[in-house]
């Protein structure tokens, strides 16, 4: 269930330093870089005139090879360097570019614009003047591809480090790389596509992939298949979209424990009116019980803190969300000492771990390694880290699931595939993946309840 390995600028270099030393010429990977991206930049079938921005660096060198390729397929192709090519590999690339050579700041748009200016290696901004110029060839195009990253964007972070036009298609080469899934980089680099060269890296972290599901078992019954109980609150719409949520996830049976009692929804989560942590305490003896849930609409106050002990107390998989999180947050937090799932977004991000430095992905990573538990650090660019080093991240979310609730059926997800699989890094992948999934086949404007009745379709296509 992997989308492919993501690596930083560093690892990049190390990767393509040891295919080196195994004996890959440095120029004939600079060709597979440039025939890759020229490959995809065809086959997109826009077949008009093209112009190829190119860098100093090796960027530059991938870029006068797309040239060269493009021009032999029948376009007509123009190149625009800034400046002269410093490395060996970009030099000889450029030797066997025939045609003349334009200044960026002068050469005259195109319908199509490449963008091989800079990759990894970009070390600060692009001279303003070079930004705004890239920024107007890209705008007046009808077709844009970023070579590897958009330039002026940080590798690892996926920070802009000056002003970068929004792309219509990024080619990555070789291996992802963070900016092509954190934000704010991630909403310029357009659609993603990977260059494959000879050399394919690997890495813990990896981009996340669409889940491998089973169905239930000939002989499952509704234990066998995983009992979620959920532990609701003083809000309880939040506990009953994530128990709805859980009962959809493919978990057998789902028991809400809470001191209301719905009117409606699906008669078949059983609603326990319980009100006293104790009582709720005794609830969770139940052995079955193969994940529990505790956070969404549980509320701050001393009520909600005895509940979220009992729950903590219980020994159950744990997934814990919302107010769960800032209660612990208020706590100093802690580690887990158990298979956990933490759901927080940004606010309950640096409520629960402070001011972690490093890009999502590292802070993510030091927040797992800090609570022994399973961290989806959502947002438009989700990153799920375990303790262990193994990290995913999701990107592509749309951004009509920035509406309330959406965050509770994710919960009541990711405690269902937790009862199904007992393996909370799967469960967790798996959760960020359906509810993306779900909130694609809603149309814009959808409200949390409609990812509900998305969930079965998104569940049938990975089955
Ligand atoms: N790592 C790999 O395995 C491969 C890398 N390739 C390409 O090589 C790229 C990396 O090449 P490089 O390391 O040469 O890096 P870049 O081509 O990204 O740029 C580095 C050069 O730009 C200069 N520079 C950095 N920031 C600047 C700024 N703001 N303004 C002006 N100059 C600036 C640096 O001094 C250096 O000369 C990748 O992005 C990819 O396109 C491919 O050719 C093939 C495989
Ligand atoms: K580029």
């Amino acid at each position: 269930m992997t989308g492919g390995a993501i690596l930083t600028a560093a690892q990049m270099r190390a990767a393509e330093q040891a295919a080196f030393d195994a004996g890959i010429d440095p120029y004939d990977l600079m060709e597979q870089a440039g025939a890759a991206a020229a490959e995809i930049i065809w086959r997109a079938g826009h077949k008009r005139d093209v112009l190829v921005l190119c860098g100093p660096g090796n960027n530059g060198g991938d870029g006068f090879v797309i040239a060269r390729r493009l021009r032999e397929r029948g376009l007509s192709v123009r190149v625009a360097a800034l400046g002269e090519s410093r490395t060996s590999s970009a030099q000889r690339a450029r030797k066997a570019w025939d045609g003349p050579v334009e200044d960026v700041m002068t050469a005259a748009p195109a319908t199509q614009l490449v963008d091989a200016l800079f990759g990894t290696g970009l070390s600060r901004g692009l001279d303003e003047p070079v930004a705004e110029r890239l920024c107007a060839l890209v705008a007046h195009a009808t077709a844009s591809y970023a070579i590897d990253l958009p330039s002026g964007v940080e590798t690892d972070s996926g920070a802009l480090l000056s002003a970068t036009p929004r792309f219509g298609a990024c080619i990555a080469l070789g291996a992802w790389k963070p900016a092509h899934l954190l934000h704010p980089a991630a909403g310029h680099c357009g659609r993603l596509m990977l260059g494959p060269l000879d050399m394919a890296p690997d890495n813990d972290v990896q981009r996340l992939g669409a889940p491998l599901l089973t169905a239930p078992a000939a002989d499952a019954h509704k234990y066998s298949r995983g009992l979620v109980a959920v532990v609701g609150g003083g809000m309880p719409g939040a506990s009953l979209l994530a128990s709805e949520a859980a009962a959809r996830s493919g978990a057998g049976s789902v028991r809400r424990l809470a001191a209301d009692m719905p009117t409606s929804g699906p008669h078949a989560i059983i609603n326990r009116q319980v009100d006293r942590a104790d009582a709720i305490a005794e609830q969770l003896t139940d052995k079955r019980i193969a994940a529990l849930l505790v956070g969404p609409g549980l509320g701050l106050d001393e009520v909600a803190r005895a509940r979220l002990r009992a729950a903590l107390d219980s020994g159950h998989r744990l997934v814990l969300d919302a107010d769960a999180l800032t209660l612990l947050g208020e706590e100093g937090g802690r580690t887990m000492g158990r298979e956990a799932i933490l759901t927080p977004h940004e606010g309950e991000f640096r409520r629960l771990f402070g001011d972690l430095p490093g890009s999502k992905i590292d802070r993510a990573c030091a927040a797992a390694r800090s609570s022994g538990a399973v961290v989806v650090y959502k947002g438009a660019d989700s990153v799920i880290a375990a303790p262990d080093g193994r990290v995913a991240v999701a990107g592509g979310a749309t951004p009509w699931l920035s509406t309330a609730g959406t965050g509770d059926v994710l919960a009541g997800l990711a405690a269902g595939r937790l009862a199904v699989t007992g393996d909370p890094f799967r469960a967790a992948c798996e959760a960020v993946w359906l509810h993306g999934d779900a909130a694609r086949r809603c149309r814009p404007a959808f409200v949390a309840d409609d990812l509900l009745a998305a969930l079965p379709a998104a569940i049938a296509a990975r089955l």
